[in-house]
């Protein structure tokens, strides 16, 4: 039986769903999985650090409901949080990266990447930041260290659409792009047609764990720009930046705006989008658009994401699901953690014949 010893970086409802899952979840992925995940040091801004090289109970972590630097109450622990320590020192085969995503510099969650590809150490992360503005290096760090950066729920939470898109649709010729790329907003569009006030339905969406520490990045599309980023990068081969990428949001929609679209039997969504240019350029953009009904993305509710990948050999494939959840983002990095197991399964069987 594998075991991944693995290091959590913030400890906020995405790692903390992942706890929860390790904790009920073990004994089914051991015997479908082939692996186990022992949880060997935390690190979080608010709860501190701390270290233990045999493993911290799962179940204890997430039902301690620990206080501020609560962490200093543990064995091994310290109410401060010290990432760099952490990364660079726990017994760890994979750091779990998933503090806030900062749509400015990526920062310090680039960093945490750095630090832990160049101590050998896989990193699986959720985080928008480093996939969006340092992807390069960053996979050039993982190859050079020979470890894996995986980062399947930094686009559509859980539902598989970067290794997808790569692996099965490969020779499809990937030409495009457009989607709902934002599970805050889509709920919040979706409860303002049912009457709810904008900020009532934002406050909402916070209290169900989809909305980004601050939801201005939900609402104004920064969050959207992030992924169509990181989608044109990783599916188009493009090599944009957030500032390439034109973004407009959906604060500016009125309840009256919102009734009248129903009224015309349409709906607004915020839209991200890629295109290649006949040039070869390929133009990323973020933008509320109202669509007719029978538009493949106009039937797209709540929290769910959808995106159309527009192919020269399928025409448009189009990917549902959910795009925000905790427990759905905790998915994502089980997924990563599977495809690093299964590569490296792969490796010591080719080694081994
Ligand atoms: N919640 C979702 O539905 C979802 C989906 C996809 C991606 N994501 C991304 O995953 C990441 C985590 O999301 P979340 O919902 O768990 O957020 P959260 O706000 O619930 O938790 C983030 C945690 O990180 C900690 N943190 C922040 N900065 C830190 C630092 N510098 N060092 C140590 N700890 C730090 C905070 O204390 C907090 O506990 C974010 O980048 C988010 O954009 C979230
Ligand atoms: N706040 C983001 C989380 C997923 O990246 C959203 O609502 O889609």
């Amino acid at each position: 039986m594998k075991i991944y010893n693995i290091a959590l970086i913030g400890f906020g409802g995405v790692n903390r769903a992942l706890a929860e899952l390790i904790a009920r979840k073990s004994p089914l992925w051991e015997r479908d999985l082939g692996f186990r995940l022992n949880i060997v040091a935390v690190s979080d801004l608010h709860l501190g650090s701390v270290i233990s090289p045999n493993g911290l109970d799962a179940k204890t972590l997430v039902e301690a409901n620990f206080a501020k630097g609560g962490f200093g109450r543990l064995s091994g622990g310290s109410g401060e949080a010290d990432n760099e320590a952490i990364i660079k020192t726990a017994p760890a085969d994979i750091v779990v990266e998933a503090t806030y995503t900062n749509p400015a510099d990526g920062e310090p969650a680039v960093s945490h990447c750095r630090w832990a590809l160049n101590s050998s150490k896989h990193v699986v992360t959720t985080n928008k930041g480093p996939v969006a503005i340092a992807a390069r290096e960053l996979k050039a760090l993982a190859k050079a260290n020979n470890v894996h950066f995986e980062y399947e729920g930094s686009v559509m939470s859980g539902t598989p659409v970067i290794r997808m898109a790569e692996k099965t649709l490969a020779g499809a010729e990937v030409k495009g792009f457009e989607g709902i790329l934002n599970g805050t907003s889509n709920f919040v569009l979706c409860r303002m047609e049912e009457g709810l006030d904008f900020a009532s339905a934002v406050a909402e969406a916070q209290a169900l764990g989809y909305a980004e520490a601050d939801p201005t990045a939900d609402v104004e599309g920064f969050d959207v720009r992030l992924k169509v980023v990181i989608l044109a990068n990783e599916l188009l081969g493009a090599n944009l930046k957030p500032e390439d990428v034109s973004c407009n949001g959906i604060s500016k929609l009125s309840p009256s705006d919102i009734q009248a679209a129903a009224k015309a039997g349409s709906r607004w969504k915020l839209v991200g989008s890629a295109v290649r240019n006949a040039d070869g350029t390929i133009t990323g953009s973020v933008a509320p658009k109202q669509l007719a009904l029978e538009h493949p993305l106009a039937g797209v509710n709540g929290a769910t994401n959808a995106v159309s990948l527009n192919t020269e050999l399928l025409g448009p494939v189009t990917v549902s699901g959910p795009g925000a959840g905790r427990v759905e983002t905790a998915y994502a990095l089980l997924s990563d953690i599977v495809a690093i197991h299964n590569a490296q399964s792969a490796n010591f069987a080719k080694e081994a014949a």
